[in-house]
């Protein structure tokens, strides 16, 4: 998983926060299948109507250096921006593996509203060494693997704004991942230190053949 906390800057967030606000909401259950639909108890924004906003974000999303490292993202495979007002809760469940016909590898959450003005709806995650709480600064970005058991609490004051969505990443493997980012760690490092020289040539050799051998 990964915190990117300024994602966005203050005033982008702000900026996004407003156009979100003055787009229209529907309930969020009806987006949600099977098990989920019981346990998701939230607003979502109108798809049509803020279909600029969400193209916004996924292209900001794309394009960014560490979530390219991390994610090494194909393409998005779904996205909706959330709201929870007092009461509102998304209780434990698993992400879908597939939707709109793409595998999601890692879901994200971008948050839209500034912490000190709501109450309880943290992101809650369900890891071996116990559970994760998340609720960072307006403008952040968390990024986990779909697979994990989550759920948001609910929230006791003031609204959650959030947009969420679902990475296909190029290489699905998270062991993988990890290898290809930590070899152009490793990379970037070296030539910093040394210059570029004959084992550099070879990493990135190397490193693209990994890059060939593990991509969809
Ligand atoms: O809002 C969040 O942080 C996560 C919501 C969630 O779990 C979902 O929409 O599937
Ligand atoms: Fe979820």
């Amino acid at each position: 998983m990964l915190l990117i906390d300024n994602f966005l800057d203050r005033d982008s967030a702000e900026r996004l926060r407003r156009k979100i606000v003055d787009t229209p909401f529907n309930a969020g259950s009806s987006t949600a299948t099977g098990l989920a639909a019981r346990v998701k108890n939230n607003l979502q924004m109108d798809r049509e109507k803020g279909s600029r906003i969400l193209d916004d974000i996924a292209s900001r999303l794309m394009t960014h250096e560490e979530v390219e490292l991390y994610a090494i993202p194909k393409r998005i495979a779904a996205m909706s921006v959330n709201r929870y007002d007092v009461g509102m809760e998304y209780g434990n469940h698993t992400d879908a593996p597939i939707m709109n016909n793409y595998r999601c590898d890692l879901s994200f959450t971008l948050f839209l509203e500034d912490h000190a003005n709501y109450d309880g709806g943290e992101l809650v995650l369900e890891q071996e060494h116990g559970l994760l709480k998340v609720k960072p600064a307006i403008g952040s970005l968390f990024l986990y693997s779909t697979g994990l058991i989550h759920r948001v609490t609910p929230v006791t004051r003031g609204s959650r704004l959030a947009c969420v969505g679902w990475i296909e990443s190029r290489v699905r493997d998270e062991q993988r991942r990890t290898v290809l980012r930590e070899l152009n760690v490793v990379h970037r490092s070296y030539v910093a230190r040394h210059g570029r020289d004959e084992l550099v040539d070879l990493l990135l050799k190397n490193a693209a053949s990994l890059m060939r051998m593990w991509c969809e």
